[in-house]
């Protein structure tokens, strides 16, 4: 019984799907996809749920989401380690992403306030009130790099704003979502507030072209988002979120310490195997020997990172990629990147046949004389050397993303001429572009997203404003306009 439908738990009625560790390949999960007639069961459940759940009250609501949280608090290391097992990813890191599910409760609230909630005003014509009011019900796709956290993302505050949900997670990552469901559901969400769709593209598809659905909130690949946005052409009264992917570039500039610089490019690019939308993919450093030294000095610590699977002791830095297709596509991006004139300075390599397990690549192609605009989503970050910063910063600005970058540079003045001409939705300067804080908003320009920043502004595309002029009686204006007379 794997979907999640009007508050029971029932077996998917369309064709076998498996999850499988990808550090070994052993199947972890199996069952059934839900079909389209199933979607169809689901948003209907979310659409009978919709107003009750509003009409309880932000209190209530709040209520059971602080339930959630205790859930999430009293299971945190099944969470950390089902993360794990599905993802690859290493059980330090995993560890943090079950704790950013359980900030996420405290965040979303004060969000919810702060961006929204209600107000009054005592104007010439009446108290303005100002309230928000839910979309009403909203469809919810994951990605498999942060299966918990960015799904997490949408749909607590989703629920606290009123919205009930239909969640569609990455195909790769069921039975963290499966566990996610269980959670809410010991904490007594209401039948039908949230449902649970598993399945591949015919899920998807059915779910994100349900007529009944008044918003979608997206956090996935630049591709699939875009053809949702072209999906959701003519359709103004659906609200549509869109995070998506970037080629974040990363610039280092007269850095006195190197070992520093060298550790936070490390964590901007290998951080989750590479695996986060904010991973830096280029990396520009300038052309003379304070550049070489930097460069020889990275190469020699990525050739050391630590890779192994989940679980080792001790932990490995990088764990596997999500499966072996994914290794595969980045030792293939890697040899496109040599046929196009680069220059391996560590080769990124396929560790175990059957497995997402790869070394760290970094590659030279200062020489490529047009570098794909693409997100090589893995461990595999290219150098270019340039020789003036602006022409760093044009190179850095020349992709169609827009999520996140960062300058690496001791002057303050380098700095501030960096960030009024770099173009993303995420700037840092001398810290790692990872990792990004809940407590911001999160989103890119470009084609990394449609304006609608996620984390702290989640809680902004959750609702809509609803204005009002209210008195407590009709009453009579003390003067009637001109050519009235009662
Ligand atoms: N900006 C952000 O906040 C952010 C965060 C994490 C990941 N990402 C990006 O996500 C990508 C990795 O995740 P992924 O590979 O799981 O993304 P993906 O686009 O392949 O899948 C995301 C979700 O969309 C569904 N989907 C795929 N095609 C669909 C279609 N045609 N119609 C409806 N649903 C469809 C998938 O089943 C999945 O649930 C990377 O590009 C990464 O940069 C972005
Ligand atoms: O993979 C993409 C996002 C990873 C992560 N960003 C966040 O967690 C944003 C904050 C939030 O949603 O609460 C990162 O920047 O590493």
């Amino acid at each position: 019984m794997t979907q999640f439908i009007k508050g029971q738990w029932v077996a998917g009625l369309g064709h076998d799907v498996t999850s499988k560790n990808p550090a070994n390949n052993e199947v972890i999960w199996n069952s059934k996809t839900a079909t389209p007639e199933q979607v169809n069961i689901a948003v209907d459940a979310a659409r009978d749920a919709q107003f009750d759940w509003f009409m309880l009250g932000f209190d209530a609501r709040l209520a059971i989401v602080e339930a959630y949280r205790t859930q999430l608090e009293d299971n945190k290391a099944e969470i950390a380690e089902v993360i794990a097992q599905e993802t690859g990813k290493p059980q330090w890191e995993t560890a943090t992403e079950a704790g950013a599910m359980i900030g996420k409760i405290g965040l979303s609230v004060a969000a919810y306030h702060k961006r929204t909630g209600s107000s009054e005003n005592d104007t010439p014509a009446g108290r303005a009130v100002l309230r928000h009011k839910p979309h009403g019900v909203v469809a919810v796709f994951g990605p498999y790099n942060f299966p918990g956290h960015l799904p997490n993302g949408h749909i607590v505050p989703a629920l606290l704003a009123g919205n009930t949900v239909i969640f569609k997670p990455s195909e790769l990552t069921p039975k963290v979502a499966e566990l996610m469901l269980k959670l809410w559901d010991k904490a007594g969400l209401p039948a039908g507030v949230i449902n649970l769709v598993q399945g591949e593209l015919e899920t998807g598809k059915a779910l994100a072209a349900h007529p009944q659905i008044d918003g979608l909130f997206f956090t996935g690949s630049s591709r699939t988002g875009h053809i949702l946005h072209q999906q959701y052409a003519g359709e103004p009264g659906k609200i549509l979120a869109l995070e998506m992917g970037g080629n974040n570039p990363l610039i280092v500039k007269g850095v006195q310490d190197t070992k520093a610089a060298v550790h936070d490019i490390i964590q901007s690019a290998y951080i989750s195997s590479g695996q986060r939308c904010t991973c830096a993919r280029r990396l520009y450093v300038e052309k003379g020997a304070q550049g070489d030294a930097l460069l020889e000095m990275l190469a020699n610590a990525v050739k050391q990172i630590k890779v192994g699977a989940w679980n080792v002791q001790p932990q490995p830095f990088m764990g596997s990629m999500i499966s072996e297709i994914a290794a595969k596509g980045m030792v293939e991006a890697q040899r496109n990147l040599l046929n196009l004139g680069g220059e391996s300075l560590v080769e990124l390599t396929h560790l175990e046949v059957g497995t997402g397990l790869v070394s760290p690549g970094l590659i030279d192609v200062t020489n490529v004389i047009e570098l794909p605009d693409e997100e090589y989503f893995g461990p595999l970050l290219q150098v270019v050397r340039y020789s003036d910063f602006d022409e760093a910063i044009k190179l850095a600005n020349s992709t169609r993303y827009g999520l996140s970058a960062g300058i690496l540079a001791d002057s303050r003045e380098d700095y501030d001429y960096f960030l009024a001409r770099i173009r993303a939705g995420i700037v840092n300067w001398n810290k790692q572009i990872t990792g990004a804080s809940g407590a911001a908003p999160f989103g890119g320009v470009g084609a990394s997203g449609n304006h609608r920043a996620s984390a702290f502004y989640a809680a902004d595309y959750c609702s809509y404003p609803v204005a009002s002029v209210e008195a407590d009686v009709v009453s009579l204006p003390a003067n009637l306009s001109p050519g009235l007379s009662l």
